[in-house]
């Protein structure tokens, strides 16, 4: 079973304190959304959780296989959809040709035909660069899938569509999945636990179970507008 836990985590760049009294932990399957206003500690919670930032003060317990997706892609421009997809698995050690077999599964799951498969980042859409970023993590049959703002460079028919089969595969695959965002929408429609970031230096303002997850775009309003009324949620966003 994986298990990734922070125990009174805090993180100091450049001598500012970004968040502190952080706890977390996460051991079973399911969406954990971490939601807060721009600029309050996200991306550098998410990359603590990671351990790619040491922890000033606290505990990070891993013992969980990581992948992660960025709100921008980050791939390598001079190699083929099929060769990004499987970048992280050569790293790891697989062959070239082992890890192409892997990538091409899941790069077909996230709807890349082989044509498009065959491209370059430079000749494919936005959107079909971020699926070659998700399956560059999937690929990694991670235990835990980090994942920073995945959608909000995405026109939203776009964004409705990737994120409806990201929570299939998470679902399918029994993955346990901490997406970062700024907007109570996204949220609502991902996650089965809400964590809220507030503050300077931030700090966890609510952890709250959400079910059932909603099955429209109806049901993510009436649920966004639910938790966003919780006085301690509303007074984070009302600062900014
Ligand atoms: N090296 C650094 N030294 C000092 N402060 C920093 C450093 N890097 C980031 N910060 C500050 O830390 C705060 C948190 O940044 P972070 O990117 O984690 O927030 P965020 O919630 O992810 O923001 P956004 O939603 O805009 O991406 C910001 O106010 C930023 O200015």
């Amino acid at each position: 079973m994986m298990q990734l836990s922070l125990e009174n985590a805090a993180v100091r760049l450049d001598g500012t304190l970004i968040f502190t009294g952080f706890d977390l932990d996460v051991s079973s399957p399911g969406v954990t959304a971490i939601m807060g206003p721009s600029g309050v500690g996200k991306t550098t919670l998410l990359r603590a959780i990671a351990g790619l930032v040491p922890l000033s003060e606290g505990q990070r317990r891993c013992d969980a296989k990581i992948a992660q997706v960025f709100q921008e892609p980050r791939l390598l421009p001079w190699q083929s959809a099929l060769d990004n997809a499987g970048f992280g698995l050569r790293a790891a050690g697989f062959s070239h040709a082992a890890a192409r077999v892997e990538a091409e599964v899941i790069l077909d799951r996230l709807g890349l035909s082989a044509a498009d498969r065959a491209k370059h980042p430079g000749t494919l859409s936005g959107g079909m660069r971020q699926r070659v970023a998700l399956a560059r993590a999937l690929a990694m049959t991670p235990d835990l899938l980090l994942l920073d703002e995945p959608f909000s460079n995405l026109d939203p028919p776009l964004r409705d569509d990737l994120r409806g089969l990201l929570l299939k595969i998470v679902v399918e695959r029994g993955i346990a999945a901490i997406v970062v965002t700024h907007d109570p929408i996204e949220a609502a429609l991902v996650a089965d636990r809400l964590i809220v970031l507030g503050g300077q230096p931030a700090q966890k303002l609510a952890d709250l179970t959400l079910s059932p997850r909603p099955q429209n775009m109806a049901e993510a309003y009436a649920a966004a507008a639910d938790f966003m009324r919780r006085p301690e949620i509303a007074a984070a966003f009302a600062r900014v």
